[in-house]
């Protein structure tokens, strides 16, 4: 007979196996690499020029190299070889929690970017009950009956971030949740901004009037509005994650724990419309540099009946080469994070165990190497199969066991509201704009994105 902690365990891997991480003391003096400046280390390059530092590693001493970041000693891998070697995992070296709960734990706890291998895959397998292709044709209705009212109330002059940020927000709250928002989604909001700008806070302790200290604020606030909404839930099955988590039963008849179900929450509602708003404005700023691209999307969205149908998506194949085009130039998350679990080795570098990795996909989608003229807009690479030349060149969805499990949803969010958008707008920029992005933790711009949305006759 298993007890109920038992069976908690074999399950849903309750929180006793998830220790606190002890900062690590690997000793890295055998790599190449620098420590960078006294206390901080690399940590504000890391913070401030993720564009630029990887770069500076990669001429400086290839693709493994010692540094200090947040506090830690951590190895800066990069290229897609270690792209690979990282995400692919074939051998069970790194962990997805280790990496990421030094810098998110306390904000994002159990999420489920931050869980390893049976624990991993038993909630994942819970959560993909909602990504299967017939529930996304059925939230395609939904969703661009959200995005119909928004885009028809939105002047002709705007910063485009914050209005595209309300809107995905509002998208995932109806499909995610199966809840308005109604006049909490200021607050809600909010909550999120600052929960995703303390993530690279630098100072960890949450200090009056420190970054981490508002995120924690908000995460209270967040947890305090999924509490309001589980009694309902737990009440009734609806088709939206939210009741599926409330309702999902392990083999043993075990059930999700309200706080189980809100930290999963949490995470999922900020992973699906920080990363879409992210990806909708490169976009929308990219078509509005080149209009002659803009066009091109124009008819195509325009050849399509409207509202789009779930068998039209992949006639909108030159909207999905902008797409690519844009999360390569522009990647919502453009590092990840992850931490050895025992001693291995990389291209003849040893990487001792519980050591924290950086890989930087923002770097990999950049590199000359790999790209011609990797600078520049050219959404035809991907016809010309040049993101072939390596299976880990492109990775805005990140790859293995932590691959993207929204992927194929933030495709369809993007292609209806870019259908919605382009069939009623002209998207245009000052001209000379270049729009001044903030590249961590989820790339967006600093200015808002100032745009001109000119009604079409
Ligand atoms: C353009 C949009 C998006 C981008 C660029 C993006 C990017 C990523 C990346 C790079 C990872 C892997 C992180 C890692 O391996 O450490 C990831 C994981 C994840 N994403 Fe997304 N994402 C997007 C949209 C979404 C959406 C719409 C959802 C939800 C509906 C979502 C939910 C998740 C979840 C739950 C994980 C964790 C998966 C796991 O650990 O098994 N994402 N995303």
């Amino acid at each position: 007979m298993h007890s109920v902690h038992v069976i908690r365990r074999r399950f849903f891997m309750v929180e006793s196996l998830y220790p606190p991480v002890p900062r690590s003391q690997s000793d890295l003096r055998h790599l190449p690499g620098e420590r960078g400046l006294p206390v901080l280390g690399q940590t504000l390059s890391f913070v401030f020029r993720m564009d630029e530092m990887p770069r500076r590693l990669w001429e400086r001493y290839g693709p493994v190299s010692r540094g200090h970041v947040l506090f830690e000693p951590v190895v800066n891998m990069l290229g897609p070889d270690a792209n690979q070697f990282v995400l692919a995992d074939r051998a069970g070296n790194f962990s997805a929690y280790g990496g990421w709960e030094p810098i998110i734990g306390r904000l994002f706890p159990r999420g489920l970017m931050l869980r390893d291998g049976e624990d991993h895959r038993a909630h994942r397998r819970i959560m993909q009950t909602v990504f299967r292709k017939d529930t996304l044709a059925e939230d395609l209705a939904l969703m661009q009956s959200v995005i119909r009212q928004h885009v028809e109330a939105w002047p002709e002059q705007l910063p485009f971030y914050p209005a595209i940020k309300s809107l995905t927000l509002e998208i995932a709250a109806a499909i995610f949740l199966g809840l308005p928002l109604g006049r909490e989604a200021r607050e809600i909001n909010a909550a999120f901004v600052d929960v995703v700008e303390a993530s690279m806070a630098i100072i960890k302790a949450p200090l009056p009037g420190t970054l981490l200290r508002r995120g924690l604020i908000g995460r209270r606030r967040l947890e305090r509005f999924f509490r309001e909404h589980l009694p309902a839930k737990r009440a009734a099955e609806t088709p939206d994650l939210f009741s599926r988590l409330c309702h999902a039963r392990s083999e043993d008849g075990e059930r999700f724990s309200d706080a189980e179900v809100v930290d999963h929450l949490v995470f999922v509602m900020m992973a699906a419309h920080d990363t879409t708003t992210s990806a909708l404005s490169s976009m929308a700023y990219l078509l509005a540099r080149h209009p002659d691209w803009q066009g091109s999307l124009y008819d195509e969205v325009s050849s399509v009946p409207a509202p789009l149908a779930h068998e039209d998506l992949d006639r909108l194949e030159q909207t999905a080469a902008v797409l690519r085009e844009a999360l390569r130039l522009y990647p919502p998350l453009p590092a990840m994070r992850r931490r050895t679990l025992r001693d291995c080795e990389f291209e003849g570098f040893h990487l001792p165990a519980d050591t924290p990795i950086n890989i930087f996909n923002h770097f990999t989608h950049h590199m000359p190497e790999y790209w011609d003229e990797p600078e520049r807009f050219d959404p035809t690479r991907f016809q010309r199969q040049e993101h072939r030349r390596h299976p880990f060149q492109f990775i805005p969805f990140g790859a293995g066991a932590h691959t993207c499990i929204g992927l194929h949803f933030a495709e369809l969010q993007v292609k209806a509201v870019m259908q919605a958008l382009l069939r009623q707008r002209r998207l245009v920029v000052e001209p000379g704009y270049h729009m001044p992005c903030q590249v961590s933790p989820i790339s967006k711009p600093r200015d808002g994105l100032p745009l001109q949305l000119i009604r079409r006759g």
